[in-house]
């Protein structure tokens, strides 16, 4: 079943900007699906408009099998938005911050304290009931949001960059909360990030935005096999080295556009094998020391790079 169904939305604000440019992307119940775009490609506009906030221009939304606009406040009864600043009251305890959530959407206090319990529990929230939420470190407080939104039940929910500025622990913490809200309570998350690998791990589906459209949406393999190209890697000892060699390599073995990534040399090339074959040969035969050299798959940032700069269509 479709949870999100978005067809041809414009969004121009009154200053001129098109924010939105006939954008189209569908999302499935039950999966994480995440919207990928570089600083100013509309994923916010998008957001504040599937969560009723704003509306488009022109063109059709439905979501949970209703008219966006006909039925926004049932709409909103029935999702969450998790936003880049948290909603937590620092004045009152971690169960008494839940249980506000609760009043506010109209739950009946038994249920109330049921989900309550189950929330802590599945979120890892136990330990951290004995000390004031004004103390709690970022991630922690980030968690207990997640959790608040997650008191209504909702079928869908938002997570706009919910990982941004946290350190590797918070962020794994926070990756297997989503894999929880998915797996335990069946919730379709529709998140936005910068992260590729992050994308990578936890999307089911994911759409690549550029300037308001949609360039791409598919699974991660979907999106990293799009490229049918293998990249060949060169590595050597040192940055500076691989700098050193990166326009005589670039020249003599005709390459239009070589990457240096850290101490090695990478570029695309149509047949792996046979440039394998070629570029040992160069390397050996001019003397040039290197560390390794191998075929390498494209990752979900190579596609993401090839395609905010190539657009593309859709693929299964
Ligand atoms: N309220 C507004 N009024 C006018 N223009 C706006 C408004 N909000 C956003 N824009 C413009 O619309 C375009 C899309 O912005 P939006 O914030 O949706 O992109 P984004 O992909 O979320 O970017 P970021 O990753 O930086 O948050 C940008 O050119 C932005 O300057």
């Amino acid at each position: 079943m479709t949870a999100i169904c978005v067809e041809a939305l414009e969004k121009t604000y009154k200053n001129g900007v098109q924010a939105l440019k006939g954008l189209s992307l569908s999302v499935q119940t039950g999966e994480v699906f995440t919207l990928l775009g570089e600083n100013g490609a509309g994923k916010s506009t998008l957001i504040n408009i599937l969560t009723t906030y704003l509306r488009p221009t022109s063109g059709n939304a439905r979501m949970l099998g209703k008219d966006l606009y006909k039925n926004a406040a049932e709409i909103r009864s029935e999702i969450a938005c998790v936003a880049q600043r948290t909603s937590i009251d620092t004045h009152l305890s971690l169960t008494e911050n839940m249980m506000f959530q609760s009043k506010l959407y109209k739950i009946p206090k038994a249920e109330a304290t049921e989900r309550m319990k189950a929330l802590i529990v599945a979120f890892g929230l136990e330990r951290y009931m004995k000390y004031p939420v004004s103390s709690y470190s970022g991630g922690v407080k980030r968690r207990l949001d997640i959790a608040l939104n997650m008191m209504s039940n909702p079928k869908i929910l938002f997570m706009d960059e919910p990982t941004v500025g946290m350190d590797i622990q918070s962020r794994l913490a926070m990756w297997n909360m989503m894999k929880k809200i998915r797996s335990d309570f069946g919730t379709t998350i529709f998140l936005t990030t910068h992260y590729l690998e992050e994308a990578d791990q936890l999307s089911d589906s994911i759409c690549i935005m550029k300037d308001g459209k949609e360039i791409i949406q598919g699974t991660p393999l979907a999106l990293r096999e799009y490229l049918r190209q293998d990249m060949l890697q060169i590595s050597f000892a040192t940055k500076g080295q691989a700098k050193e060699h990166t326009a005589i390599l670039a020249q003599s073995l005709n390459i239009k556009k070589m990457e240096v990534r850290e101490s090695q040399i990478v570029f695309n090339v149509d047949n792996g094998l046979m440039e394998l074959e070629r570029t040992n040969h160069f390397l050996l035969d001019n003397q040039i020391i290197f560390t390794g050299i191998g075929i390498v798959k494209p990752t979900l940032e190579d596609v993401f790079i090839r395609l905010t700069s190539n657009p593309a269509k859709e693929v299964g």
